[in-house]
């Protein structure tokens, strides 16, 4: 049959435009199926080589002190967006993609808590549509997180919700119930996703509700303790962090871990949340065994 027809093949960024005869287009078809697989292959033989190099790597690390607590505050998503003239949106995409590298590399490495500032009470001030976005694509990736090949299973993670919840949209909320519910038996490593938190909110809560339960204690002093309003605390499910990575060379804490960063490394790579990689964690721990003699002083470990 001497059909012509006008293919558009989109492979690796490469528009094929042709007019084809129909053993043409069969010749084609095969051509760029070989090419997949031949990509496909070559993908899996770096991904192998990349988990090996990560494995020597790490085993040099873990000659010293691993961390046991990493936080992330997740900067320049919106940058990073403008830099590269993608659509609104489209860095936070990117931007969660970068987090499920780096939470890969964490769990590979034995690091067992992991803390993402996701999203911050202040960040409600931004634009109804930038909030709606966002938070769609929270409830998107928090419903992600929970299906049977996610990251989360397959490095048996439990997965805290950490903020002022009733803050939230009831779908949003509903999700993090879900996935909180969902992942409550997995035991192997711990990450806190910290939502409409803001560290403000957490102690305020911690005090009001120390001072709650203190209300009818009537057979001792009405005085709360630290150890009350730490154990009110949203992020009282684990220990402090070690580490606090920051993206974009930005050295404030914008209101995350106050409390609980007062012996903690701050690491700040110049590089906007989705380009952070491998090497940037290695830094990091770097850091941490170097000033983990004065830290075991302060911490009392
Ligand atoms: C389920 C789950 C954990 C999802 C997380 C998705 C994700 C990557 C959220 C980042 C949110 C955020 C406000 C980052 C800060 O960048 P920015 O928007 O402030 O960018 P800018 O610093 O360039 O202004």
């Amino acid at each position: 049959m001497n059909l012509h027809c006008s293919i558009s093949s989109d492979f690796n960024h490469v528009q094929v435009h042709h007019i084809l005869s129909f053993d043409q287009v069969q010749h084609e078809n095969q051509t760029s199926f070989k090419l997949i697989m031949d990509a496909k292959k070559i993908t899996q033989i770096y991904e192998g080589l990349g988990t090996l190099a990560r494995k020597c790597i790490f085993s040099i690390l873990s000659v010293s002190i691993i961390p046991n607590h990493i936080a992330f505050i997740m900067d320049g998503n919106r940058r990073y967006s403008k830099q590269h003239n993608l659509i609104q949106g489209a860095g936070h995409r990117i931007g969660f993609t970068s987090l499920m590298s780096m939470l890969k590399y964490c769990y590979e490495l034995g690091i067992k808590y992991v803390t993402i500032y996701a999203f911050s009470i202040e960040n409600f001030k931004r634009s109804p549509e930038e909030v709606q976005s966002l938070m769609d694509l929270i409830q998107e990736k928090i419903e992600g997180l929970i299906k049977e090949e996610s990251i989360v299973n397959q490095y048996g993670v439990r997965v805290y919700f950490i903020g002022n919840l009733k803050l939230l949209s009831k779908p949003v909320r509903l999700a993090a119930e879900r996935a909180m519910e969902a992942t409550a038996k997995n035991s192997r490593a711990v990450l806190s996703i910290c939502i409409a938190y803001t560290s403000t909110d957490e102690i305020l809560n911690a005090v009001v509700e120390s001072c709650e339960e203190r209300w009818d204690d009537k057979s001792e002093m009405n005085l709360i303790g630290v150890e009350d309003i730490e154990r009110h605390m949203y992020m009282a499910v684990t220990p402090d962090p070690d580490v606090i990575i920051r993206t974009s060379g930005e050295t404030r804490l914008s209101n995350f871990l106050l409390w609980q960063s007062g012996n903690c490394v701050l690491y700040s790579p110049a590089v906007l949340w989705p380009e952070i990689g491998f090497r940037h964690l290695v830094q990091a721990v770097l850091e941490f065994q170097k000033h983990f003699g004065y830290l075991r002083k302060q911490k009392r470990i």
